[in-house]
């Protein structure tokens, strides 16, 4: 009798992980992290390096929560073709494990638990700019872009671009030129990173046609696109350093670094557009691009990066100084 209680008490327990496992798995978490790496380089940058930890804590829930119900959102109105697809055939909702009632009601949740957050502890702006995210990627890109236009990843990744704009305003209440660049980086940055991807799994798309760029271009004009958005991106980040002034000098050596890589990877698909390997290596780049640039950010603003940058200056001018005096005494005789 003992045994039979205490089996059904483990499957109960069984039971409740999987649901919790299905619903974590509907946010889509693994994208939430990179967004929530560009919302911290938002709020570093908005905070010259010196962040509240309590608001960057909340504000990174909150962005979290927000993310995690945009994409809950999308997996319900794309269940139809997630259904088909290989790759997203074992999501929570095509799989049966949730119902689309339940998903939209989590969803709804954590939406506003984010707005209440953000209104309470950081501002409304922030609060504001969260809701459009979601509503932006639901309405434009899920339900009017993604089954209509080849240009569906364009406008629509505007919304994976607003994560640091809640970042930059929950620190300061606005948004500066700055921010907007942030904003604009991200932009430039989609095409590359969704279209590499797009290029490796054309077929899928098309069989549950939606139009994405490799399916009615080919791969020959996607591999140009990406060239061209590349080269557009690459100085765009520098202009955190000039003429914003926003970043220095350890931030430029990371985004031109970093910006060599991209455009050499995006190069290379341009000269063999239909190899999966380099659309596989160039996907998986641009994210770590973006996680590598966003850090480089976050170090290039701490006031210790400032203060090893001045000490250096200073020595490297100080050495100059002792040159040029030994070698004008030398010099003299
Ligand atoms: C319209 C814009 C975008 C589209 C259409 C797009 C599409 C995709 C797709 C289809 C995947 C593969 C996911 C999977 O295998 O389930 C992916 C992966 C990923 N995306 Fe994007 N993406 C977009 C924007 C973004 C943004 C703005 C970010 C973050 C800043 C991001 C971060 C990631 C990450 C981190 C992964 C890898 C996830 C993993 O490890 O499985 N994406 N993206
Ligand atoms: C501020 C805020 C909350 C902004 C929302 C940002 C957000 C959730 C961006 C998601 C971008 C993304 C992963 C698109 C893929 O959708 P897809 O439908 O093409 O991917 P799939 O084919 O894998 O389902």
């Amino acid at each position: 009798m003992q045994e039979i209680i205490s089996n059904s008490a483990t499957r109960r327990h069984e039971n409740f992980i999987q649901v919790v496992q299905s619903y974590y798995q509907l946010t889509k978490p693994r994208i939430i992290l990179l967004l929530l790496i560009t919302t911290s380089a938002g709020m570093w940058l908005a905070a010259k390096g010196e962040v509240d930890p309590l608001l960057l804590v909340i504000t990174l829930v909150s962005g979290a929560l927000a993310s995690g119900s945009a994409n809950t959102i999308n997996c319900i109105y794309d269940s139809d073709i997630d259904y088909i697809m290989e790759r997203t055939r074992w999501r929570p909702i095509p799989s049966g494990r949730v119902k689309p009632r339940h998903a939209l009601f989590f969803a709804i949740a954590l939406a506003v638990i984010s707005f209440s957050l953000l209104t309470v502890f950081a501002n409304l702006l922030a609060a504001v700019l969260a809701m459009l995210g979601i509503a932006f990627y639901v309405v434009i890109y899920t339900h009017w872009l993604k089954r209509n236009s080849v240009q569906n990843i364009v406008i629509g990744g505007a919304a994976g671009a607003i994560p640091p704009l809640v970042g930059w305003a929950a620190v300061t209440g606005d948004l500066s030129w700055a921010a907007w660049l942030l904003f604009l980086i991200i932009f430039l940055w989609t095409p590359p990173h969704f279209w590499a991807l797009a290029i490796m799994i054309r077929d899928e798309y098309k069989e549950v046609g939606v139009p994405m760029l490799p399916v009615i271009a080919g791969d020959e004009p996607t591999a140009k696109q990406i060239w061209v958005y590349s080269l557009i991106m690459v100085p765009f980040t520098l202009m955190l350093v000039y003429p914003l002034h926003t970043s220095g000098i350890v931030y430029a050596a990371i985004a031109v670094g970093l910006g060599a890589i991209f455009i050499k990877k995006a190069w290379q698909l341009l000269q063999s557009p239909e190899d999966q390997k380099v659309a596989r290596s160039l996907f998986k780049y641009s994210i770590l691009y973006m996680m590598m640039l966003c850090t480089g950010m976050v170090i290039d603003s701490l006031p210790v990066t400032h203060q090893v940058v001045t000490a250096l200056g200073d020595n490297l001018h100080s050495l100059m100084n002792n040159a040029v005096v030994i070698v004008s005494s030398i010099y003299n005789g």
